[in-house]
């Protein structure tokens, strides 16, 4: 059995909510407020080389959790114990100072974490590469961005050796490209043995990267094991409360309402299988040339493959468009799904950024990252 390196044991934290909603102190102090339970009777453990995953709805308590363990605030109740050296990466800015250089942060911010100087005088090389920051790391941080910011927190955190990370929304902030090196940062540091925690909203970078799931609502643990099963539960969870299409950047002319998956048979999609999708939109009015495309986003942010419907018209009201996929050639895996609709050169109506999850379960057994339809023949020299 290998060695635990936080545990959390019945962990509280509350808030003081004003009675008009506005939550912390108030400028004076004044008018009646009462405690909100930001956490509730949290537990669990994390073992030495584990990866895990925090998911949960917004307010669920993710970011206070991580706070708790990094000690950047104390629990009202409850006992957290950690075993090692710890970094982390929770706020944007957070252990930065404004005012000096990014060169002088990563120093600042190491210090914090109590890392010798020695170590990052040798890792500073690798830090500035990694965070793509070179031509900026002797500018204030206060001129940087929010997404140069992350960059900057991730290379130090993922370059020093801290026995622990813990990790809040690093891959929303980044691009594409910097998210996608972030995801193989983590699973390196995973196979290194490290312990991570990692908060995200991005369920299929949390399923590729995490050995096991804590599902947090509503402040308590509403579940804690294996990332598959965690997450289709959290989905179960956020389907009863959230239908239809959430980030949804709508043009007016045409709404999407969503998308569903059917593989053989109606059946769950697998590898190897059928596939029908079907986008169901509302058009206030006809849409000429409309172009539907359904697009599967890999975990790192890249487009893994689309659909796109041949161009039509749609008539005004609710309706669906259908793709139909003789075999579904994707890996096994949790994949996002956009959804756009287009008309006449490209013009976008309609767009859902993550409009839903789309997990393919296993079927046919794909080497590498798609099964590509083939046959093969022998053919004797000569010939
Ligand atoms: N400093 C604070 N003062 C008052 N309330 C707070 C404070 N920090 C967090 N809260 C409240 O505690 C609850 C949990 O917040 P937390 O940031 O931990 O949620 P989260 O799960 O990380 O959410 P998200 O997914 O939106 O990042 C929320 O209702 C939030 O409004």
């Amino acid at each position: 059995m290998s060695a635990v390196d936080i545990v959390a044991r019945n962990v509280s934290k509350s808030y003081r909510v004003h009675h008009d909603g506005r939550r912390g102190r108030g400028l004076f102090g004044s008018g009646t407020t009462e405690r909100f339970w930001a956490l509730k009777n949290v537990g669990f453990e994390v073992r030495r080389g584990e990866a895990l995953g925090v998911v949960g709805p917004n307010g669920s308590g993710k970011t206070t959790l991580i706070k708790l363990l990094a000690r950047i605030t104390s629990p009202d109740s409850g006992q957290i114990s950690i075993a090692g050296r710890l970094m982390s990466l929770v706020e944007v800015g957070a252990g930065f100072h404004p005012e000096l250089s990014g060169r002088d942060n990563v120093f600042l911010n190491a210090a914090i974490f109590g890392v010798p100087v020695e170590q990052v005088r040798k890792r500073f090389d690798h830090i500035v590469e990694f965070s793509g920051l070179a031509d900026f790391i002797d500018a204030p941080v206060k001129t940087y961005s929010s997404g140069m910011f992350v960059r900057l927190g991730f290379a130090v955190a993922s370059q020093l050796d801290a026995d622990i990370l813990l990790l809040d929304e690093v891959l929303a902030v980044g691009d594409l490209a910097f998210q996608a090196r972030c995801i193989d940062r983590i699973a390196e540091i995973r196979r290194s043995g490290r312990t991570i925690l990692l908060v995200s909203h991005d369920l299929a970078a949390v399923e590729l990267l995490c050995d096991r799931v804590l599902l947090l609502a509503s402040g308590k643990v509403a579940g804690d094991g294996g990332p598959v099963e965690m997450i289709e539960r959290y989905q179960a969870m956020a389907a009863t409360s959230a239908p239809g299409c959430g980030s949804a950047v709508q043009g007016g002319v045409a709404t999407l309402e969503g998308v569903s998956f059917a593989g053989r048979d109606g059946a769950r999609p697998r590898t190897g299988d059928p596939l029908t999708v079907r986008v169901n939109y509302h058009a206030l009015s006809a849409v000429d040339d409309a172009v539907v495309t359904v697009s599967f986003i890999w975990p790192s942010g890249y487009i893994c493959t689309e659909l796109v419907s041949s161009t039509s018209t749609l008539a005004a009201g609710h309706g669906s468009i259908v793709f139909d996929c003789p075999m579904l050639a994707m890996q096994r895996g949790l994949y996002t799904v956009d959804l756009t609709v287009s008309a006449g050169a490209g013009r976008v109506l309609a767009k859902c950024v993550r409009a839903a999850p789309f997990r393919v379960d296993p079927g046919l057994v794909v080497h590498g990252d798609f099964h590509m339809t083939h046959s093969s023949r022998l053919e004797p020299a000569g010939t």
